[in-house]
């Protein structure tokens, strides 16, 4: 992460007694005020339905700090900087006392009018909050104003251009904050830098000399206690609109001319635009849906997703996803783009394999041992790095061939733990760079993509569910999804580079 002086912030947070608060927000604000990137004129201004009271509050983000082991001191004098304010979002009374209260911590801290509104609460009140931001006058300042919001941004296309007409209402394009937390992540960060760094990659990536391209992203983890919101989500919508589709589109753009978030945003945007497709019928031949069924999670019995709280005993919903994305330009026609998500599959990792094309003439040929495909294999979580894999002689075995792999880890060469994901967002929004957020155009290319399949999917039951075991990679659908074109998925756990059995 650059280090740069950031301006003095109010950040205030909607839904401060929240599960992602806790997590996720206190954590990484507590993170960049050590190493000093959080001005120390700032403020964090929680707020919450719940009737607490300021001593309340701060006992709570201590508590979310626990896990971080550093001082005591350290802890007190970022918690010096916490205030609390119950709230009740659609009621005009709520937001004129938290203005006054903003206008203090100004005051206090010497803020320069400077406002982060952070959206961590359910989406149906995203619209109600802005608009009240804006009639009630909060971001009525004379310093920045900047609005970040969490995801799902809608449900579909109709949905989420509703929402967005909404919020435009309040604040530009260019002050709003879409998060998609992988945007945030070390690694994907990386595939950028990997792909217009390097002279031996950027010449070849493109149809002449990769075969095929494939991103998972795989969690051991069932839906937990969030069956209300999955059932309407699924995978599709919960995954793939959103952290899929933006690798994707990071692996597929165009070099940007330079490095402005304009710049990047316009390519990615461009690479949207050339995605393929898929609606009706068609959605069987490209994309594959799984639910998860009862099975074996190291070495533990687990439910199947139907047996989980508030989920309907029939349940039409995709815990899992594969699919073959296709982009009609010069650069990628003909190369698949294989994505894969899901539930309670057998490992938590995300990977992306680009497997390079063979060469036109083998002259090692064995029929021991053929020659394995040049891999470049970038190691999103919990790994972070790139291996490439390539072909070499073998000791003293006359020109057999043998694998070799060529290994960067980011954490044991730069010798430090990566930030987490959202303290670089949010870093990055304090300092206002909105290259690393979702813009509206994005959003809506992906909606626009995804609902062609979610249309398919919900009115089409598919009969088989569930059609993989937990603690599996999902259906077989989705080997013969690859298999038809001769490829297969590359094993993603620990020993990557091998294919799945
Ligand atoms: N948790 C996570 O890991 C992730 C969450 N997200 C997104 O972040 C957002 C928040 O998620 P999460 O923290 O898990 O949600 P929680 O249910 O844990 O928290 C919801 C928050 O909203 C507040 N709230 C609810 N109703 C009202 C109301 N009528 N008036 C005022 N405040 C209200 C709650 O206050 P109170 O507790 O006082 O009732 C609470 O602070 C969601 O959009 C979610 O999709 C995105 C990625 C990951
Ligand atoms: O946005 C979401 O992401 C998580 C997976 O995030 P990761 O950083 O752990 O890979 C997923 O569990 C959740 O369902 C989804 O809403």
């Amino acid at each position: 992460m650059k280090q740069e002086n950031t301006p003095p912030t109010l950040i205030m947070i909607f839904g401060a007694t929240g599960d992602l608060a806790k997590r996720k927000l206190f954590p990484s604000l507590y993170q960049l005020f050590l190493k000093g990137s959080l001005s120390r004129r700032f403020a964090l201004l929680g707020v919450g339905r719940r009737e607490w009271t300021n001593d309340q509050f701060k006992e709570h983000v201590r508590d979310s700090l626990k896990a971080s082991g550093h001082s005591q001191e350290q802890v007190e004098s970022f918690i010096e900087h916490c205030v609390y304010q119950s709230h009740d979002v659609s009621d005009s009374n709520s937001y004129i006392q938290l203005k006054e209260l903003a206008n203090e911590l100004d005051h206090k801290f010497d803020l320069e009018g400077n406002r982060i509104f952070y959206l961590a609460m359910a989406p149906e009140f995203f619209g109600t909050i802005t608009d009240h931001l804006k009639l009630d006058g909060l971001t009525d300042t004379n310093g920045f104003t900047r609005l970040v919001i969490e995801k799902p941004f809608g449900h579909d296309l109709r949905s989420a251009s509703k929402l967005n007409e909404q919020i435009r209402e309040s604040f530009s394009e260019d002050e709003i904050y879409r998060i998609d937390h992988y945007l945030g992540k070390e690694m994907v960060q990386n595939i950028e830098v990997i792909r217009f760094a390097n002279a031996l990659f950027e010449p070849l990536w493109n149809n002449r000399f990769i075969s095929n391209i494939q991103i998972t992203s795989s969690e051991t983890l069932g839906v937990e206690e969030r069956g209300r919101y999955y059932e309407k989500s699924g995978a599709l919508r919960d995954m793939v609109q959103n952290h899929m589709l933006q690798m994707v589109a990071l692996l597929a753009m165009e070099p940007p001319i330079n490095l402005s978030t304009d710049e990047i945003r316009s390519e990615k945007v461009r690479a949207f635009r050339s995605m393929r497709p898929i609606e009706g019928e068609e959605v069987d031949k490209y994309f594959v849906r799984g639910q998860y069924g009862a099975g074996e999670i190291n070495g533990e019995a687990v439910n199947g997703y139907r047996d989980g709280d508030n989920v309907d005993d029939h349940s039409n919903t995709e815990t899992f996803v594969s699919g073959k994305i296709m982009f009609d330009n010069f650069r990628w026609a003909g190369v698949p783009f294989y994505i894969r998500t899901g539930k309670r599959m057998s490992v938590k990792s995300t990977k992306i394999v680009v497997q390079f094309k063979d060469i036109p003439m083998n002259l090692y040929y064995n029929k021991e041992h053929s020659l394995d495909p040049n891999l470049l294999v970038i190691h999103i979580q919990p790994d972070e790095g790139i291996t490439l894999h390539l072909n070499a002689k073998k000791t003293n075995q006359g020109v057999n061939t043998t694998p070799v792999q060529l290994s960067y880890s980011a954490s044991s060469i730069d010798g430090i733990n990566t930030p987490e994901a959202y303290e670089k967002l949010l870093y990055d929004c304090i300092l206002g760079d909105a290259t690393n957020f979702t813009h509206w155009d994005e959003v809506k290319l992906s909606w626009s993509f995804v609902d062609k399949i979610s249309d398919y999917w919900e009115a089409v039951r598919e009969s088989s569910f569930p059609n993989y075991q937990s603690g599996t990679m999902g259906p077989e659908k989705s080997d013969e999804l690859l298999a038809e074109e001769g490829f297969q998925w590359w094993a993603i756990g620990e020993i990557d580079g091998n294919k799945e059995s």
